[in-house]
């Protein structure tokens, strides 16, 4: 029996976002284009025969437990057994930044139910995984299915796509953003006409616009100023609601250049965009 495995936890952008309406509960409908990075945390789950539970190898910073995304899908897959579990240790390399819109937690939570799925062999179809994972947020099933995809609703009605897999600047600007505080904001446009969702606009960057950047501008001039810098070099966008801001290019040497002459302070990564998640490509290796 396998007691130890290590998983990717990728980073997804937000290629366009728009935001087409708004439900009677408050929540926001959306229309946005997903695509995974080769870049994000990786997660360590090891089984303790010797020690029932769940819990953390080490907390992560400003974050209770109790709160963490990985914690609670693990106890919500738990919640699922038929029987008696072994116990789980779980080490994270936390390489994305919080608060980054790059859905760092929904993908922690993901890679944990797609991880101990597999290591309590609980068998739970992708269905069931991206149920559990919707109740954790809505971006969750979209790392649960692992391909690019359009989504729509809050997030949870997906369609396969395959926009191209370029090479992106990725910078953070010294700002932590609450996805809450963006979504009350009065002057948000809420009103975007909603598109028919074709293959056509999958690779079409005069639709990369994201509806949330304008407020976000005002808010944080630390995201103006990046998104000031990185925009003279081809269009530069918001991923959810920040603070993360990306650039498209299509050779790693392109990308690399800039990411080179950013002014000092600036942090962020190189990466490539990938339509297979990651978490996936290894999940299959693993069958
Ligand atoms: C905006 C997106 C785009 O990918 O990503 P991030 O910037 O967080 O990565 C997501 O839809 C983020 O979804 P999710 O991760 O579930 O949002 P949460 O942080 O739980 O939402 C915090 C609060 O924002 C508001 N909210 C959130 C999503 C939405 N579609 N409409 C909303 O009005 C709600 O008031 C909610 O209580
Ligand atoms: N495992 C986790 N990793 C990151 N953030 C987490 C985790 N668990 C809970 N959170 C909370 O979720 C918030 C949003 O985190 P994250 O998903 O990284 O950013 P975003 O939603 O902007 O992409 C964090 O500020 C943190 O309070």
């Amino acid at each position: 029996m396998t007691t130890s495995l290590t998983l990717p936890s990728p980073a997804k952008l937000n290629l366009f976002l728009h935001i087409v309406g708004q439900r009677p509960d408050g929540y926001h409908e959306l229309q946005t284009l997903f695509q995974f990075l080769d870049y994000g945390d990786e997660l360590t789950f090891t089984l303790t025969p010797d020690q029932p539970g769940i819990r953390l190898a080490e907390s992560m910073n400003g974050v209770a437990d109790d709160d963490n995304l990985i914690i609670r899908a693990a106890r919500m897959l738990a919640d699922r057994a038929t029987g008696p579990l072994p116990g789980v240790t779980i080490a994270i390399d936390k390489r994305l930044p919080m608060g980054g819109g790059l859905g760092g937690g929904s993908s922690n939570a993901a890679t944990t139910l797609a991880g101990l799925n597999w290591l309590w062999q609980l068998n739970l179809s992708e269905d069931e995984l991206a149920q559990i994972g919707l109740a954790l947020g809505a971006d969750v099933p979209v790392f649960v299915r692992g391909r690019a995809a359009f989504a729509e609703g809050v997030g949870e009605i997906l369609t396969p796509a395959n926009p191209p897999e370029d090479w992106f600047v990725v910078l953070k600007p010294d700002c932590e953003i609450n996805t809450g505080k963006i979504f009350s904001q009065e002057g948000l446009t809420r009103d975007t006409p909603k598109i028919t969702i074709r293959p056509a606009f999958e690779g079409d960057a005069s639709r990369y616009r994201n509806d949330c950047e304008d407020v976000v501008r005002k808010l944080y001039p630390e995201v103006h100023q990046s998104l000031e810098w990185l925009s003279q070099f081809g269009p530069a966008r918001l991923t959810g609601t920040g603070a993360c801001i990306f650039g498209r290019f299509p050779t790693e040497s392109a990308a690399r250049s800039i990411w080179e002459s950013k002014p000092s302070g600036i942090t962020g990564f190189v990466a490539k965009g990938v339509n297979h998640s990651p978490l996936h490509q290894k999940l299959t290796e693993l069958t």
